[in-house]
Order: C-alpha cells, then sequence, then structure tokens
C-alpha cells in the first residue's frame, strides 16, 4: 500500500455511522473515497458532499449517498489531501485547483482530517506555490496586485488555455520564496478585490494522518482548536 492509500485509508475509520461527510478531492483523496465505497458497499450509511465534480463523479460511480448543500447545514467530517502542511497544521492547498470548495466544505465541518504523504510536512510552508483563485474579469490587475505582495504569480494553465476552476474561475499560481507569515499573507490577499479565494487553510484543520513510505503512519494534532 503507498503512504497516500496509507493515510487516507486511516482516515477513513473515522468515518461512522449516519456521519455527513465531505469529500476532498486529488490523488490522496481518491484513496479515502474508494475505501468510503468499499465500507458503503458493506452495508455503512452516510451521506456525503463532494469538493469538486471528479471527486463527485468517483463518488456517484461507488454508490456513495450524495446531498445537496440545502439539505443540510453541516458536516461531520472533511477529509481531505494537502499540498503543503506544517506542525501547527497551515495548509497549502489548491494543487488540484479546488481550493475555494475544499475550504467551504472544511470550514462547515466539525472536522477536518488532512491526508497526506510525508513529502507533504514542510518546517515553513511556502516552497509549493500558493494558489489563488482569481476572477476571469481583469485578472490582469489581480496578477500585478498579486506580484505586489511579494510573490511571482503565474496563470495555470490547462494545454493551450487557461485552466478554469470548477468555479470558471482562473487560478493564479504565487511562487513566494518563503511565507514569513501565512496569516498576514492571508489577509493581504482577501484585500485584492479580484481574488476570490486563496489556498492558505489556518485554523482549519483538526488533524493530519500523514502516510510514510516505511508503512508507518504519524499523526498530527491542532494545538489551537479544541
Ligand atoms: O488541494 C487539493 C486540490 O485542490 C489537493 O488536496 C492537493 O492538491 C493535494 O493533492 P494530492 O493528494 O493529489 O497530492
Amino acid at each position: 500500500m503507498n503512504a497516500k492509500q496509507l493515510a487516507a485509508e486511516a482516515a477513513v475509520e473515522y468515518v461512522q455511522e449516519g456521519m455527513k461527510v465531505g469529500l476532498g478531492t486529488g490523488s490522496t483523496a481518491y484513496w479515502a473515497i474508494r475505501k468510503l465505497g468499499e465500507r458503503v458497499a458493506e452495508g455503512l450509511n452516510i451521506t456525503a458532499v463532494a469538493t469538486s465534480r471528479a471527486s463527485e463523479q468517483q463518488a456517484r460511480e461507488l454508490g456513495i449517498p450524495l446531498v445537496s448543500f440545502g439539505e443540510i447545514d453541516r458536516l461531520d467530517v472533511t477529509i481531505d489531501g494537502a499540498d503543503e502542511l506544517d506542525g501547527d497544521l497551515q495548509l497549502i492547498k489548491g494543487g488540484g485547483g479546488a481550493l475555494l470548495r475544499e475550504k467551504i466544505v472544511a470550514k462547515g465541518s466539525d472536522r477536518m482530517i488532512v491526508i497526506a504523504d510525508e513529502t507533504k510536512v514542510v518546517r515553513t510552508l511556502g516552497k509549493f506555490p500558493l494558489p489563488v483563485e482569481i476572477v476571469p474579469f481583469a485578472w490582469e490587475w489581480t496578477v500585478a496586485d498579486l506580484a505586489k505582495l511579494g510573490c511571482v504569480p503565474e496563470l495555470r494553465r490547462d494545454g493551450a488555455n487557461l485552466y478554469k476552476s470548477d468555479n470558471g474561475n482562473y487560478i493564479a499560481d504565487c511562487r513566494f520564496e518563503i511565507i514569513t507569515s501565512a496569516p498576514e499573507l492571508a489577509l493581504a490577499l482577501h484585500s485584492i478585490p479580484g481574488v476570490v479565494e486563496h489556498g492558505l487553510f489556518l485554523g482549519i484543520a483538526d488533524m493530519a494522518i500523514v502516510g510514510k513510505n516505511d508503512g508507518s503512519l504519524e499523526v498530527i494534532s491542532s494545538k489551537t482548536k479544541p
């Protein structure tokens, strides 16, 4: 079993009968959805919402019952991957382009469990370019404003075209040398009108389950969330 699958399957053990579950996006979340599908096939009764069209399709194929956001007001748990995480459970997400939906779903969950392999754990965030979802309108100005924050922003591409998120927006991948204060950066990003959301997840994750290549698991718990 690879390290991503190991972490994902350990996280799925936290899902109990009757729970409302947020399904993450990406190659690690894929394994969690797969395992959840197995448990549903064995009789586990849950409902779920997905953070991307890709995860929604996977869940449908596996027979995981999906509900609309109008039918529920909160989720019990969300299981999702990350591009980087530090020891304080600050995350960079959005490598798969789903950061806005992922943040909405994670913030609407009583518990967010991050699943990752050990390569995602860093001392300081910033090596992975920070994904920022921006509206297409006047994107040139938004990208110029992002550059003023000390990064090199690059609009994500999808072959010959600009990449569009499930929400119809662009993603600017912002290359910082290092992110010295993620909370300050988050505030600065939200002050730019064309920014819809950014991939810094601060004070949102409750625990991370990290799979290692030697087959072991490390659990990092939040020091700030009760
Ligand atoms: O934030 C995400 C998608 O928007 C993913 O969780 C993140 O990119 C990690 O992906 P993977 O598990 O494939 O490494």
